[in-house]
C-alpha cells in the first residue's frame, strides 16, 4: 500500500512516499524544497503559493514513483500559523510566519485582557509570542478586527492545504490544541478566551480527531494534476505530535524532536497544568487519542541554521557536516549562551547576537565559525538537561534515557554532547520521524495496521537507531552547574 506524507518545517518541506508490505515500512523521498520566511513591510510571511506548488510537484513525482495507486495523503506542519478564507474558499489573508514581530509589539495590551497566568491555567499551553491566539489578538489590536468579522473560516496551515485539495474546512485536534484557544478539560475551544479577544467561534473549523478522513481530492484538482485522486487524511497535523508518535519509546524516557526547534518532552496520560509548569513555561500539547505531551520548546537548530545563512551572506558556504566538524575541533566550554534568550528568536545576524550575549555573560566572545557553533551546541545540550529535569519534576517520573528523533538525530556531535550534558544514554535515529508519524496514522486509518503499538513495532524493525553513552560526566556536571548559575536557571 502506498501513502504520501507531506511535512512542512520552518526551513524546508518534503514529501515522502511510504510503502507498507504488511510487515516492513520503507520511505522514499519524492520531493524536497526550501521554505523560508519572507520579510515585507516589517512583517514576516510564508509563501503559501510556493508551498502549494511544491506540494503538487511532490504529489506528481510520488505518483510516478509508486508502483500502484496512491491511496492517501497526510499533511503536517509547524504549528500556530493560519490564514482566513471566505465562503468561496478565496484567501483573505496571507500566511504570516510565527516569528512575525507584531505579537511582541502588542504584548502588553494582549496580556492586559487576560494575564499569561490565566491563559496558562485555561489552556496549559506555553506562554509564547507565536501562539495563534497572540497572532489573532495582535490583529485585533492593530485594527484588523474586520478580517475576523468577515472571514468564513480561519484555517491552520495543514488544514488550509487540505482545503485547497478537498474543499473541506476542518480544525485538526493536535494543531488546535497548541493554539492557546483550546481547553483540554472540555475538549473544545475555550469561550472565555474567545470572548476576551473577540474571536468569533464560527470562524474556527469543526474539530476533528487525527485518523479522520477529511475527504477525497476535488475533481478539478485531479484534472489539473492528471491524478486519479486520493483520500486526504487528518493525521497528527502538528509536526511535533507526529514526531512524538513515531519516536519509539519503551518505558519512561525523554524525547527530543530535533529540527528547527528542539522539542524536549515526554508523553503523559493527561495534561498537567500547575503553577510550576507556568514558571518553567512547560507546554501541554495534544497527541493521538489519550496521548499528551509535556514539553519545553528549546530554540534548537534554528540557531545553527541561521549561522549557516549568515556565513552564506558573507560569502562562505558551509555544510552542516563542515560546521559540525569545525565545532568538534574548537576548544570546549569556552563560550555559552542561553539558547532561549528572546534575542535569538528573530532571523538574521545570529553570529553577532551570539557574540553580544557571550560578551555580556563572560566578557569574551567566539570569533571563528567553529567556536561559534560549538558555543551553540554545548549550550543547547545544557538547556536540554535543564528542560528534562523540569519535566521530570512536573510529571513526577524519572526519564533515565533520551530518544532524539528528527533531522538533528544525524548531528553526531550534538547527540554526544546531549548524552554528556544530560548524563543519560541517547538513542538517536528516525530523521524522518515526523513523516513516519504521519504515515502511521494513514496506515491506521486505512486499516493496514491494527493499532499504533503495531505501527511502532514496524518502525522499530524497519529503521536503524544509533546509541551514545555519556562521556566525561564529571566535567560536564561541573559545567552544567556553572551554566545554570550564569543564566539564573532554577
Ligand atoms: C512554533 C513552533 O512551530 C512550535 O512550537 C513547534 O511545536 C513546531 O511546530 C515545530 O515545528
Amino acid at each position: 500500500m502506498n501513502c504520501l506524507a507531506f511535512d512542512l518545517g520552518g526551513s524546508g518541506g518534503k514529501l515522502l512516499l511510504g510503502r507498507f508490505d504488511g510487515e516492513r515500512l520503507s520511505l522514499e523521498e519524492a520531493h524536497r524544497f526550501g521554505n523560508y520566511p519572507i520579510s515585507l513591510n516589517a512583517g514576516l510571511y510564508w509563501d503559501i503559493f510556493h508551498i502549494y506548488n511544491q506540494l503538487n510537484l511532490g504529489v506528481r513525482k510520488a505518483a510516478r514513483l509508486a508502483a500502484g495507486p496512491l491511496v492517501s495523503l497526510g499533511l503536517d506542519t509547524f504549528s500556530n500559523d493560519f490564514a482566513f478564507i471566505d465562503r468561496q474558499g478565496e484567501l483573505l489573508t496571507p500566511l504570516r510566519c510565527y516569528r512575525d514581530p507584531r505579537t511582541e509589539r502588542h504584548r502588553d495590551a494582549i496580556y492586559a485582557k487576560m494575564a499569561p497566568e490565566k491563559l496558562y491555567e485555561l489552556t496549559g499551553n506555553q506562554i509564547a509570542p507565536f501562539n495563534t491566539l497572540m497572532q489573532l489578538a495582535a490583529m485585533q489590536e492593530a485594527g484588523q478586527g474586520y478580517l475576523l468579522e468577515n472571514a468564513y473560516k480561519m484555517l491552520f496551515t495543514p488544514d488550509l492545504l487540505a482545503h485547497f485539495l478537498t474543499g473541506e474546512t476542518v480544525a485538526e485536534y493536535t494543531i488546535a490544541s497548541v493554539s492557546q484557544m483550546f481547553d483540554f478539560r472540555t475538549g473544545d475551544w475555550n469561550d472565555a478566551i474567545l470572548e476576551a479577544y473577540r474571536i468569533p467561534r464560527r470562524i474556527l473549523g469543526p474539530l476533528v480527531q487525527p485518523g479522520t478522513a477529511i475527504g477525497r481530492t476535488k475533481e478539478a484538482y485531479n484534472r489539473e494534476l492528471g491524478s486519479a485522486g486520493f483520500e486526504v487524511i487528518a493525521v497528527c497535523e502538528h509536526d511535533t505530535a507526529s514526531a512524538f508518535l513515531a519516536a519509539v519509546s519503551r518505558g519512561d524516557r525523554a524525547i527530543i524532536s530535533s529540527g528547527t526547534w528542539s522539542l524536549v518532552g515526554t508523553e503523559v496520560a493527561a495534561p498537567i497544568i500547575e503553577p510550576a509548569g507556568y514558571r518553567y513555561n512547560i507546554a501541554n500539547e495534544g497527541g493521538l487519542a489519550g496521548r499528551h505531551r509535556l514539553l519545553r520548546n528549546v530554540m534548537g537548530l534554528w540557531i545553527i541554521q541561521q549561522l549557516q545563512s549568515d556565513y552564506h551572506r558573507q560569502g562562505a558556504d558551509y555544510s552542516f557536516a563542515e560546521m559540525e566538524a569545525a565545532a568538534g575541533q574548537a576548544a570546549p566550554f569556552a563560550h555559552r549562551i542561553d539558547p532561549d534568550d528572546p534575542l535569538f528568536f528573530s532571523p538574521e545576524g545570529m553570529a553577532d547576537k551570539i557574540r553580544r550575549k557571550c560578551l555580556e555573560t563572560d566578557g569574551r566572545a567566539p570569533q571563528t565559525m567553529g567556536e561559534t557553533v560549538r558555543c551553540a551546541a554545548e549550550s543547547l545540550a545544557f538547556k536540554y538537561r535543564w528542560a528534562i529535569e523540569k519535566i521530570e519534576q512536573l510529571s513526577g517520573k524519572a526519564l533515565p534515557c533520551i530518544n532524539i528523533v528528527g533531522g538533528g538525530s544525524k548531528d553526531k556531535l550534538l547527540c554526544q554532547f546531549t548524552a554528556n550534558a544530560c548524563n543519560r544514554p541517547v538513542l538517536a535515529g528516525l530523521p524522518h520521524a515526523t513523516a513516519l508519524g504521519n504515515i502511521l496514522l494513514q496506515l491506521l486509518a486505512n486499516r493496514e495496521i491494527a493499532g499504533i503499538e503495531q505501527g511502532k513495532a514496524v518502525i522499530a524493525n524497519s529503521f536503524p537507531i544509533a546509541e551514545y553513552q555519556p562521556r566525561q560526566t564529571r566535567l560536564w556536571e561541573e559545567k552544567y552547574a556553572e551554566f545554570k548559575e550564569a543564566f539564573h536557571l532554577e
